[in-house]
């Protein structure tokens, strides 16, 4: 049996992929700070597999930590989600995600580099091709500037990557440039379950048609898009955590190797609450509400890579993402916290 370590794999994608890591028979250790997660996933995790991950409550800034998590365990690969991810606050704080997003990935592979555990899936961003590139992102582009410290952070760690391959050639590394997860598990016990007010769209519908927020703003009306709205390609939560069990089989090929996981599909905020309206039923009130600062108008994945060097696509549907998600909304109203 293969052991992965899964940095981050207490919170939303990370938790969702232990989840897909157990059942294909995958020994699990996470290591997590639980900076914006919560223990009480654990027990859920573990009631949905029959089996539960080893937990290791530390960060993966902390070498010793680290050499002693790798001295404990026999580690094939890693998995690296533990990162900050706010978008906003990062402009806020650009020290912090920096320190955190770069300095941690640098810690984790040196101590990986040490233990002598050279396969490594790094959770990054469609955000790093930057606001230029044209629509749809291919992974022949280069990176672009991102617009966020957040972004920056992570088109940074790319580059780290990249010239750790080029320094050693035992280094296999998949940087897999997630678009817009959304949704939870089909059982309705694990799903996103972000600290205050949301930020991402996904959530903040979830939370007004719960009744925790009282109307969704939708951030411009007036782009250059179908119906004035942006377009993102959202993907099922449950398919991105199949493409990481998929990236694990392209680490047999040294390098950096860089997958677009999306569905290849651009649908606006309008459609968004459109869908999520006729899927649950519930009503989302909504108001139309300036510009948000730093979004693009529209952006989706060219997903061609993914179907064929990795046998993935994203093959659950918008409506499946809806009911989902108020699956595990509307059963979990406080989410974790209420434990
Ligand atoms: N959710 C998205 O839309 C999205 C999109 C693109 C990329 N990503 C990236 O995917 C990864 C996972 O995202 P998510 O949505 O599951 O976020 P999340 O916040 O739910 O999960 C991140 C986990 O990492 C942990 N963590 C953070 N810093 C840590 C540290 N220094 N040491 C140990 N643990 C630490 C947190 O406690 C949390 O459990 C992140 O790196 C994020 O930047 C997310
Ligand atoms: O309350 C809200 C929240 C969002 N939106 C709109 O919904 C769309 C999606 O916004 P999200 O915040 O859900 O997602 P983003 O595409 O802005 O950002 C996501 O994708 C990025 C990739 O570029 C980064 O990875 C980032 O971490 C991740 O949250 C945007 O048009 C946004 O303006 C609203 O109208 N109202």
């Amino acid at each position: 049996m293969k052991t992965i370590l899964v940095t981050g794999g207490a919170g939303y994608i990370g938790s969702h992929t232990v989840v897909e890591l157990l059942k294909a028979g995958y020994g699990v250790v996470i290591v997590d700070n639980l900076v914006n997660s919560n223990l009480a996933v654990l027990p859920r995790i573990e009631t949905i597999c029959g089996k539960a991950p080893v937990f290791v409550n530390a960060d993966v800034r902390d070498a010793s930590a680290m050499a002693a998590v790798f001295a404990a365990h026999a580690i094939d690969a890693v998995i690296h989600f533990a990162g900050l991810k706010a978008v906003g606050e990062s402009v806020e704080q650009p020290i912090r995600y920096y320190e955190n997003n770069v300095h941690g990935t640098m810690v984790l592979c040196q101590a990986m580099a040490d233990a002598g555990v050279f396969k490594l899936v790094f959770s990054s961003s469609a955000t790093v091709y930057g606001p230029d590139a044209p629509v749809p992102y291919v992974e022949t582009m280069a990176l672009g500037q991102p617009s966020s410290p957040y972004g920056a952070s992570k088109a940074m760690a790319e580059r780290i990557l990249a010239d750790l391959c080029v320094s050693d050639s035992r280094w296999a590394i998949a940087a897999l440039r997630y678009f817009n997860p959304i949704g939870a598990h089909e059982s309705g016990l694990i799903g996103e379950d972000p600290k205050g007010i949301p930020n991402n769209l996904m959530p903040f519908i979830a939370r007004v048609a719960v009744g925790k927020l009282a109307e969704l703003a939708i951030f411009g009306n007036d782009y250059d898009t179908p119906d004035g709205t942006c377009q993102r390609d959202y993907l099922h939560v449950v398919d991105l955590a199949e493409g990481h069990c998929q990236s694990l089989l392209a680490l047999e090929k040294p390098g950096l190797h860089a997958f677009n996981l999306g569905t290849g599909q651009g649908v606006s905020v309008l459609d968004m609450v459109k869908a999520f309206e006729a899927v649950t039923g519930q009503p989302v009130p909504y108001k139309i509400a300036p510009r948000r600062s730093g979004d693009l108008p529209a952006f989706w994945a060219n997903a061609d890579k993914a179907k064929q060097e990795l046998d993935w696509a994203a093959g659950r549907s918008l409506e499946q993402m809806m009911a989902d998600t108020w699956r595990w909304q509307s059963g979990n109203p406080d989410g974790f916290a209420q434990e």
